[in-house]
């Protein structure tokens, strides 16, 4: 008897997946390989930046009180007692009328309480001495770099679970993190089945086609933040199947099959999981593409049988497998992030299960606006290479027109959201 399916909507799908959120586990790099990863504690400033009070100019540091009465008819004349470069200290106590010539990122003399850009002043030489005149008052304080006016001593700057841009790397190399703590990569193994897959470096044969899932979903892998672990393709046998699953879960977190999920002779997975003792989360999603995304778990460990079919197998990752890996890396904002837009061509095809349809999304006037991308098919490949979101369109009767406001997931983006399935609702008003 064929197996009847009931499918289920797609946040419960999800919530299901996250109960089986992957145990995080940490591990120590150096700060050059920091970028890109997650970090796996709070940090702290543990003093001021900038940790002195600095010139932000070249020129010369003075004390303010002496500039009284300078104007554009009378100058004030300073001796210029010492010159510093970033990096130096003048030790000396800077007097009455006395000035020291100073460099951007020095110190600022003790005693001084002002800096004058070199461009406002004249210096000349008198006597084997050096002198700097002034022919303009200024305030106390004028061009200081204050002590802890970026950070300050004891702020927490960075927090456990983010994600390390460049930005981040540059507190990290501020604070003294030569090795920095992040979250360990998840291992992510892949295996594609099929008989009819060949790799990319084969001949093409009648019937045959190349296998590109695997190499999509390592990608994808990566783009979430995990490591990628490559078994191979396999032929459709089951015994071989079998085997090989249960030797893959030996060496990784978390599996990904693709293909052999539905409902065909050949389509194995259903009997894997059987075999192998997993549980099945579930079997058919409400969802287009990826209504056969199949979810199982054996021992704490969970094994994705996304589809075969190209764009349904790279909707099923991105759904379901991303936010178990940003989860693992206890990043508040897991998912894909949720945004508004302005759908920028007719849908007319109506389905009643909710739609990710692979778009491009570009700002419009400062709007964002959403365009499908290209063939529509859950088999499509072409309309992968433009995607930078997926348009979510609630199932209905009726398709969608240009104007309407839908809602996006964004697939390039490092912000995530928190939990963006609620409220999708129908909308057929723009
Ligand atoms: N009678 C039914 N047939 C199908 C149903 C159904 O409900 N009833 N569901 C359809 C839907 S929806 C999808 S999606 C596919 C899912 O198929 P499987 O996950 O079982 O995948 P396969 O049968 O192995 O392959 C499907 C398709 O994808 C190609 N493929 C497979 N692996 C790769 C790969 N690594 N790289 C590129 N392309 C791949 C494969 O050649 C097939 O063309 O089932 C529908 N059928
Ligand atoms: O699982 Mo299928 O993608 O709905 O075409
Ligand atoms: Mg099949």
């Amino acid at each position: 008897m064929i197996e009847q399916r009931k499918p289920i909507a797609v946040a419960e799908a999800v919530q299901r997946v996250m109960h089986y959120a992957y145990q995080e586990k940490i591990e120590i790099v150096p700060l050059h390989q920091a970028y890109g990863r997650f970090l796996a504690e709070d940090i702290a400033a543990d003093q001021d930046v900038p940790a002195f009070n600095r010139s932000p100019y070249d020129g010369y540091a003075i004390r303010s009180i002496d500039s009284e009465g300078a104007n554009a008819e009378q100058s004030v004349v300073f001796q210029v007692v010492g010159e510093i470069g970033a990096g130096y200290v003048y030790d000396g106590i800077v007097d009455e009328r006395q000035a020291v010539r100073i460099m951007t990122g020095a110190m600022i003399p003790q005693g001084c309480d002002a800096v004058v850009m070199l461009e406002i002043t004249q210096s000349f030489e008198q006597d084997g001495q050096s002198y700097m005149s002034l022919k303009r008052q200024v305030q106390a304080g004028t061009n200081i770099s204050y002590k802890g006016e970026d950070i300050q001593k004891g702020a927490i700057l960075i927090t456990k679970g983010q994600y390390i841009n460049p930005g981040v790397v540059a507190l990290l190399a501020t604070f003294g993190y030569p090795q920095v703590t992040v979250f360990k990569k998840p291992i992510i193994g892949v295996i594609a089945t099929g008989s009819e897959l060949l790799e990319p470096d084969e001949a093409l044969q009648v019937g045959k086609i190349r296998n590109s899932n695997a190499y999509m979903v390592m990608a994808q892998i990566e783009r979430a933040g995990a490591a990628a672990k490559y078994f191979g393709q396999l032929s459709d046998n089951l015994e071989l199947c079998i085997e090989a699953v249960k030797d893959a879960l030996q060496e990784v977190d978390i599996l990904i099959t693709t293909g052999g999920v539905s409902v065909g002779d050949y389509d194995y997975l259903p009997a894997i999981y059987k075999a192998i003792g997993a549980e099945v989360l579930f079997n058919k999603v409400a969802m287009r593409p990826g209504s056969v995304t199949t979810v199982a778990a054996r021992n704490g460990q969970l094994l994705y049988g996304l589809s075969g079919n190209p764009s349904a197998c790279y909707v099923g990752f991105e759904l379901f497998t991303r936010p178990i890996i940003r989860t693992a890396f206890q990043n508040p904002q897991p998912h894909l992030r949720r945004e508004q837009a302005r759908l920028g061509a007719d849908f007319p095809k109506p389905n009643p299960f909710t739609r990710f349809v692979r778009a491009t999304v570009s700002f419009d006037n400062g709007q964002l606006t959403a365009v499908p991308c290209g063939f529509d098919k859950s088999s499509a490949v072409s309309s992968l290479e433009g995607a930078n979101a997926f348009i979510v369109l609630p199932g209905g009767s009726r398709g969608y027109e240009k104007g309407m406001q839908v809602v996006v997931l964004l697939l390039e983006d490092m912000q995530g959201s928190e939990w963006p399935w609620d409220k999708i609702e129908k909308s057929y008003k723009s």
